[in-house]
């Protein structure tokens, strides 16, 4: 089984390096400004592309992919929010198990349906477990996935939710407040989160602003990811890159 993606989350985590992954909703890429935020994204030190979407409309992600890596050499890893979105051109996939949910279909439903496919695909699978954290108003996902987001305020359902998926083999975890939110997972549940488990943490969902990307970074997220704050501020990329990178310049003195 192919192991790149679980290798540089594992390595980054043990030289405490921080990685940072731009998403891409198929259903926003503008094509025609595409090749310069790869060339943005290459020029600043973008770790990973996530691409993905609860509800997907355009099914692009192919051409996402093919222009990816047409113009750089940063993996394409799917985000899928189903098994319609397996898109076997990727270099890996995000298998989510949504784990702070009790909806059997993002349990274990989906994975069953997609099995033959993924095992068949050159893809490399990431198993993540998943969490869905509250974050002041209904989003796209905690609607299409029909699940209650962990609350806001409680860091150790967070942790314990988390150690139950690292106890069920689970790689990585990722905390996601959802795309959009109006306030990113709080530093204290990051934090809870980082002392349960071992595993690499991703976290996203409403990082919108270096400062949030920071709080995230020094609580312990492994990889921020930030969708939505890049769509509206293209600026932001370098912003972020920066600050990441000015992290890890830090940890190797
Ligand atoms: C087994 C396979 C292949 C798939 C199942 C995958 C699972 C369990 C998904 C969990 C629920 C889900 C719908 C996740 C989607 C997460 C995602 C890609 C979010 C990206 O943001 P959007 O929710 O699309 O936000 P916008 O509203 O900003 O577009
Ligand atoms: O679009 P944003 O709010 O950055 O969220 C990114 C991602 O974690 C959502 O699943
Ligand atoms: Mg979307």
């Amino acid at each position: 089984m192919r192991s790149r993606i679980r290798t540089i989350l594992q390595d980054n985590l043990q030289e405490r390096r921080k990685a940072f992954a731009v998403l891409l909703d198929p259903d926003k890429v503008e094509f025609s400004s595409f090749p310069f935020l790869l060339a943005e994204s290459v020029r600043h030190g973008v770790d990973f592309f996530f691409v993905g979407g609860s509800l997907i409309t355009r099914y692009a992600a192919d051409d996402i992919i093919k222009a990816i890596h047409e113009h750089t050499s940063i993996p394409a890893i799917l985000f899928p929010g189903n098994s319609l979105h397996i898109e076997p051109s990727a270099d890996a996939i995000l298998l989510l198990s949504l784990i702070s949910g009790r909806n059997p279909e993002l349990l274990i439903g989906q994975h069953v349906v997609a099995a033959p496919l993924l095992k068949r695909s050159q893809l490399e699978i990431v198993p993540t477990g998943y969490m869905l954290v509250e974050s002041g108003r209904a989003t796209t996902v905690s609607y299409i996935s029909n699940t209650t987001p962990i609350p806001h305020d409680k860091p150790s359902v967070a942790a314990c939710t988390a150690m139950a998926g690292e106890l069920l083999g689970l790689q990585v975890m990722y905390l996601d407040a959802g795309s959009g939110a109006q306030k990113p997972v709080s530093p204290e549940m990051i934090a809870a989160v980082r002392k349960a488990v071992d595993t690499p943490i991703i976290v996203g969902g409403g990082i919108n602003s270096p400062f949030k990307a920071q709080a995230a970074l020094e609580a312990g997220a492994d990889v921020i990811v930030v969708g939505n704050g890049i769509e509206q501020n293209p600026d932001l990329l370098p912003e972020i890159a920066q600050l990441v990178r000015a992290f890890n310049d830090k940890v190797t003195v």
